[in-house]
Order: C-alpha cells, then sequence, then structure tokens
C-alpha cells in the first residue's frame, strides 16, 4: 500500500496540503504531529515542557515507523523535524512511501510563523529578529535530510490548491 509522505520545515504547509490533497484524492490524511499528540494525551508543547526533545523524537520515530506498518494507503503530513532525527530520512526512500519535500524560502516561512508560533515549541519565546536568524541556519542544517525525499515541491508564492495540483502531477 503507498503512503504520500509530506515533509518540510515548520510552516512550509504540511498539513494545510497534506488535509487538501486528502480532499481532492479521497485518501485519508494522518497529521504524524496530530497522531503523536492523541496518544500521549498531551499537546506537542506539553510534551517537550514536561518530558524534553528528545523524548519527543523517540515519540515521533515509534509513530512514524507506526503508521508506515498499517496496510492502508495514507496522506501523511510529518512533523518539521522529522527526517533529521532516529534515521528517519531513509525511511523516505522506500519502494511503498512517495516523500515530497514541500520547500519553502526563508522569507516564506517566516512570514507565515511569525504570527503563529505559540504552538511550535523551538520558536515559540523567540523574538523577530532572533526567529529570522534561527530559521535561516536551522533550514541550512535540515536540508540534508529533506533533500532524501523523492520529490520536490517549491511553495513560495503558491497558493494552496497550486500546490496541491503540483502534487497530483508527480502522483499521476
Ligand atoms: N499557500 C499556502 N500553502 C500552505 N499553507 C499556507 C499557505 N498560505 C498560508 N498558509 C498558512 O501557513 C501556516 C502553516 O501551515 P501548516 O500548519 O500547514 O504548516 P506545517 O508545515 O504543518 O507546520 P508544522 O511543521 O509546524 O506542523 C498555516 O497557518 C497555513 O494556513
Ligand atoms: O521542526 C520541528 O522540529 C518540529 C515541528 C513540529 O511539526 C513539531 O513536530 C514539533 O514542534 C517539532
Ligand atoms: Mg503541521
Amino acid at each position: 500500500m503507498k503512503k504520500i509522505i509530506l515533509l518540510g520545515y515548520m510552516g512550509c504547509g504540511k498539513s494545510t496540503i497534506a488535509q487538501n490533497l486528502s480532499k481532492t484524492t479521497n485518501i485519508p490524511f494522518l497529521d504524524l504531529d496530530n497522531c503523536i499528540e492523541k496518544k500521549a494525551n498531551l499537546s506537542i508543547k506539553e510534551i517537550f515542557e514536561q518530558y524534553g526533545e528528545i523524548y519527543f523524537r523517540k515519540l515521533e520515530h515509534e509513530m512514524f515507523v507506526e503508521l508506515l506498518q498499517s496496510s492502508e494507503n495514507s496522506i501523511i503530513g510529518l512533523g518539521g523535524g522529522t527526517p533529521c532525527y532516529a534515521n528517519n530520512h531513509e525511511l523516505l526512500k522506500r519502494d511503498d512511501v512517495i516523500s515530497v519535500y514541500l520547500k519553502a524560502s526563508i522569507d516564506t516561512l517566516y512570514n507565515r510563523l511569525v504570527y503563529n508560533k505559540s504552538k511550535r515549541p523551538l520558536i515559540a519565546n523567540m523574538d523577530e529578529e532572533e526567529m529570522r536568524e534561527f530559521i535561516a541556519k536551522h533550514l541550512f542544517d535540515r536540508s540534508f535530510y529533506y533533500n532524501h525525499a523523492k520529490h520536490k515541491v517549491s511553495v513560495d508564492d503558491k497558493t494552496v490548491e497550486e500546490t496541491v495540483q503540483d502534487i497530483l502531477e508527480i502522483l499521476a
């Protein structure tokens, strides 16, 4: 069974695009962050605060493997850091996986995240200047892992519908 996996930096649109792609294709959508929250019965923010990031990364890896094991077709929106820990990037190459990196520029990410950071523990307490610096460096470090995706779609200056269309072309 095929898994369509969307990955990329926080705010690139994984959850939004995955939800819309699911409506268009009728393939069920699973958001990895939401699945972790449901299983732990805690928000991502609470898991970071109460147990720390390393524990979160362990839960994230376990949930990713669990979702890949299911026999259903599905669209999976990963967390922003998922490919960058626990060798998760190797899983993007599996034969039953269609992995798509939603590539966004620093400006796009900054503009989307600046007013919407409270639920994202890695940036929640940063001021605007700090946040731009952080995104630039972090994206540079993470690109190595994101580039293990089989496909890449640029999301800058595109509507949700345009990005969904780009992904449908990959799937065709
Ligand atoms: N063209 C667009 N495509 C996708 N998202 C957009 C677009 N324009 C604005 N947004 C907004 O960008 C924000 C970030 O999107 P979303 O939460 O889907 O990102 P994410 O990649 O799932 O982030 P995270 O890794 O933190 O879960 C949302 O508020 C969404 O509405
Ligand atoms: O980029 C990251 O490392 C994260 C992104 C979010 O999706 C969550 O998975 C969490 O806030 C960590
Ligand atoms: Mg998301």
